[in-house]
């Protein structure tokens, strides 16, 4: 036999989540980071409310503990921080960026250094940092996150969002009236129906929505509607365009919550906008191209924002690190050593169909982890199931209702969302204070029983919609992924609803294991498995 004296050759090891994410390392060190909140860097008044929300003894998440060692610093070399917060599901981002802004805009008021053009044009809210996130669910939910950390350092927060919808509706002066109203679950929020005037400035230090409805309060009420009509040039019912009811000169920080999404395809042009209308109006223009494809790579065009700019994002996806490499190639990376992978208290299943009915399968799964549920605690947890479809969502929600399994079954296009309130999420999202309004969990009734469950719904069926940042209770100790994720940065997001603060979790993957069909599921498979932490 013949011999060679060459070393063998290595087969190349292909990470199989390299062309979806960017996993380069271009972070900062991780070592010597604080382990403890303390003051300073933290205010007084800050540091007694992280304690009173997270508990005496909490100490920093690493996201957190990088956040207080960079963003409590005079930004350099410019005077504006510009950082990416990257770091898996439920690891604290929200925290990371709130403290270092929250501190911020408190220290500015005090020292009465903010940083506003005076020229600006002043109109009814004249935010001093503006937080954009993809949904509503979520600006609410972190809007009510930011009041729970103001109980000391006192800053006002306004939650400008309804449902992700055009503002397509006739706008007349009648309609015109003062209603920064106070929303159903304490919230203040600002009326879908009515306008705020122009000409009654209303204190508001921190406005956080959604990039439509940011765009509407920037640019007044029907905008979207009269921009559409110069595009397709049909002639449309005459709308009257609101006078616009945000002014931007005084805007110090701008976060971009779910970083990914908010410069994918469908949110980039929005959000870009909104930055550049931040730079106008605060006296620093810079170049707007609404036809950009971001995605594409090439010589480096840096953008530099007259304000601190901080993404947040527990994927970077390829397209959103080729964009930050163009556009903003003195932006710092803050990554967490387990970014992209999934939280370590969460488990992974993978479950075979058993080639019958696949609704029974669902079912059949959910009644298992109640019957261990009550052997081990006496209580049943809650479920959330992610279908890619509003149809499937429907038709699943349907069938386990027929099997006496009372169930949430939310698409966007739901009612419920439209109200404006998260209280279609009650007794799912996670809630701190005692005037919570969301269902306790059921009691038991006594082993196997199911006669409890008609009454609360133990599960939530929905789409990727909600999967995007939302701080679920610890009580979904189970996510359900009925469908083949679309891809792994999808799937973490989702996955990623359960496992939250280091609480125990589970995701259980449903596909096929064998004929056809069962090498796409093995594909998954061996990606999830890449996942772990
Ligand atoms: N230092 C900490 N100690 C204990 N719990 C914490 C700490 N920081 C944050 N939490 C809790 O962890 C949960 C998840 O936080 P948060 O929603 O900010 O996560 P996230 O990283 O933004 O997740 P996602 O990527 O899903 O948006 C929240 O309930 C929060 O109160």
């Amino acid at each position: 036999m013949l011999q060679s004296d060459s070393p063998p050759i290595k087969p190349k090891i292909v990470n199989p989540l390299s062309d979806e994410f960017d996993i380069s390392r271009r972070s900062v060190s991780t070592k010597e980071l604080p382990d403890k909140f303390t003051s300073p860097p933290l205010m007084e008044g800050l540091l007694e409310s992280i304690h009173g929300v997270l508990g005496p003894d909490a100490r920093p998440t690493p996201i957190q503990a990088l956040s207080l060692k960079h963003l409590f610093n005079e930004p350099q070399p410019s005077r504006y921080h510009e950082h990416l917060l990257a770091s898996e599901t439920g690891s604290g981002k929200s925290i990371a960026y709130l403290l270092p802004m929250l501190h911020d805009l408190k220290q500015s008021e005090l020292n009465n250094t903010q940083r506003a053009d005076p020229d600006a044009p002043r109109r009814a809210v004249n935010p001093r940092a503006i937080v954009l996130a993809p949904t509503h669910e979520l600006t609410r939910q972190l809007s009510g996150f930011a009041k729970e950390l103001l109980h000391h350092v006192k800053l006002r927060v306004l939650c400008a969002s309804r449902a992700n919808t055009a503002s397509r509706k006739n706008v007349s002066a009648a309609k015109m009236a003062d209603v920064l109203v106070e929303g159903s679950d304490g919230e203040l929020e600002v009326s879908s129906e009515f306008m705020m005037r122009a000409d009654q400035i209303h204190p508001v230090d921190i406005v956080v929505g959604t990039p439509a409805k940011i765009l509407e309060l920037m640019r007044g009420r029907g905008w979207d509607h009269e921009a559409e009509e110069v595009l397709d040039k049909r002639p449309r019912r005459k709308v009257t365009v609101g006078e616009p009811q945000m002014g931007l000169g005084r805007v110090e920080w701008v976060v971009v919550d779910e970083a990914d999404v908010l410069f994918d395809p469908d949110f980039q042009e929005a959000t870009r906008s909104i930055l550049a209308e931040v730079s106008n109006a605060r006296g620093h223009p810079v170049p707007f191209d609404p036809n950009l494809d971001l995605s594409t790579k090439g010589q480096p065009t840096p953008i530099s924002y007259p304000f601190n700019f901080v993404l947040t994002s527990a994927t970077i996806p390829s397209s959103l690190a080729a964009f930050l490499d163009k556009f903003h190639p003195s932006l710092t990376r803050l990554a967490s050593p387990n970014l992209h992978k999934l939280p370590s208290s969460l488990k992974t299943e993978h479950f075979s169909w058993t080639g019958g009915n696949r609704d029974a399968d669902i079912e059949h799964r959910l009644r298992r982890v109640w019957y261990e549920d009550m052997e081990k605690t006496g209580t049943k947890s809650k479920v959330l199931v992610f279908c890619n479809k509003s149809a499937r969502v429907e038709n699943l929600g349907a069938y386990l209702r027929e099997k006496g399994i009372a169930n949430v079954a939310l698409t966007s296009a739901g009612d419920a969302r439209k109200r404006g309130s998260n209280h279609h999420l009650d007794g799912f999202l996670r809630v701190r204070s005692d005037s919570a309004s969301a269902p306790a969990a059921t009691p038991a009734t006594g082993a196997g029983s199911m006669d409890d469950l008609k009454e609360v719904p133990h599960v939530m069926i929905t789409t990727s919609l909600l999967s995007r940042g939302l701080d679920f209770s610890p009580d979904v100790k189970h996510v359900f992924i009925v469908d083949e994720p679309r891809n792994m940065v999808d799937f973490l997001h989702r996955a990623g609803r359960s496992g939250r603060a280091g609480e125990s979790g589970k995701v259980v993957v449903f596909g096929k294991s064998k004929g056809r069909g069962s090498e796409k599921a093995r594909v998954v498979r061996k990606k999830v498995g890449a996942l772990a932490a």
